[in-house]
């Protein structure tokens, strides 16, 4: 229960399914047993469908975190619904299929939407022309629906399709740093708690290093910002030149990243962090044409209880290379004054 309302918060297409399973019980229960009783056995039975599919297909998205299938499946069962229900009740019925083409672009992305609408419209216009007055009074009554459910379906898809981008606009601002476009502290702070999990159930040992440029503030002074936001730029791409894929490159802010490296012990983090700080030295220049720096601290997380006290003393180890001189490499298993254990390795100062 405690992560349920952030989870429906969070995740739009997970609260629209629910939204959806909720307005099923409420809004489709009723029909359902009205059907039955009346003897509109197809029609009840479909609308008993309906509800179970979609609380079905509810469960499935809050148990397993995916929201695509239930939402193509949604699609599919409502739409034959649609076409059960215009079938068998003729005009009465035609009137669910505003509502399917207004559902459809909630549950899946625009064009599989379309796609699921299109055909469903088809299939009823088929069955009608197939049918006389079984779903359709006249050819003009038909014209008319085919026209307003088209324009119907046209400005739900201009509408999805916008809010699509915006949301996925969003999504990006609030996980990417905008000047390197390397994840921000936000994503740094996800990853880093999946891998505390991660650690603790496969028993992987990651590495985190803290990177600072050196002397950042004279870049900016002497040169302006626009340089220095460019050495930014050149410092993320010399690490990643270096580290692995599977390594996670995080601005935390200002001149300070951090690197997550997953089977990671002392000396691979140690080797990591004296390649980068190489590179860097040699591949990135002032314009004045001296080298610019990093002093990088790292640890390991074992022993950390929580996401921040590992980071915080990656951070220490980094401002522990600062005070040795800077363009120095301090990697630290927890206890700083700690005798250091066997299996632990050594303190590491470059
Ligand atoms: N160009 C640019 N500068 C930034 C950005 N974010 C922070 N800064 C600057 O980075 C500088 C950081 O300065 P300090 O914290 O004194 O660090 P430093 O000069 O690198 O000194 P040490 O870290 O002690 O070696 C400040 O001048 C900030 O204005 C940015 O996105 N672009």
């Amino acid at each position: 229960m405690r992560t349920f309302w952030p989870r429906l918060k969070d995740d739009f297409q997970l609260s629209i399914i629910t939204l959806v399973g909720l307005l099923a019980v409420v809004g489709v229960s009723p029909y359902a047993v009205f059907r039955l009783g009346e003897g509109s056995w197809l029609v009840g039975a479909t609308d008993t469908f309906l509800v179970v599919s979609t609380l079905l297909a509810v469960v499935y998205a809050w148990r397993t975190g995916d929201t695509i299938r239930p939402g193509q499946f949604l699609a599919l069962i409502y739409s034959t619904g649609a076409f059960l229900v215009s079938a068998k009740l003729g005009a009465n019925g035609l009137f669910w299929m505003y509502v399917l083409i207004l559902f459809n672009f909630f549950v899946v992305p625009p064009l599989q939407s379309l796609i699921a609408t299109m055909s469903t419209l088809v299939a009823i216009c088929v069955y009608g022309w197939l049918h006389p007055e079984r779903v359709f009074e006249s050819h003009y009554q038909m014209a008319s629906f085919v026209v307003t459910c088209l324009l119907s379906g046209l400005f739900a898809f201009v509408f999805a399709h916008r809010a699509r981008v915006q949301r996925r606009l969003l999504a990006r601002q609030a996980t990417i740093d905008p000047l390197t476009g390397i994840g921000n502290r936000r994503t740094m702070d996800a990853e880093l708690d999946i891998a505390m999990a991660d650690s603790k159930r496969y028993g992987i040992d990651f590495g985190l290093l803290v990177l600072d440029l050196d002397y950042f503030k004279q870049i900016n002074d002497r040169f302006g910002h626009g340089i220095g936001d460019q050495v930014l730029v050149d410092f993320v791409d010399c690490v990643r030149e270096v580290c692995r894929p599977s390594d996670r490159l995080f601005r935390l802010g200002g001149e300070e990243f951090v690197l997550l490296v997953p089977k990671a012990d002392l000396n691979s983090l140690k080797a990591i962090a004296e390649h980068i700080q190489q590179r860097v030295r040699t591949q990135l220049l002032r314009p004045d044409g001296a080298p610019v720096t990093a002093s990088i601290g790292g640890s390991l997380l074992r022993g950390h209880a929580d996401r921040d006290g590992w980071l915080k003393h990656a951070d220490e180890c980094m401002y522990d290379a600062k005070r040795a001189g800077r363009d120095q490499t301090v990697i630290r298993p927890l206890a700083p004054n700690r005798a250091v254990a066997a299996t632990e390795g050594p303190d590491y100062h470059q």
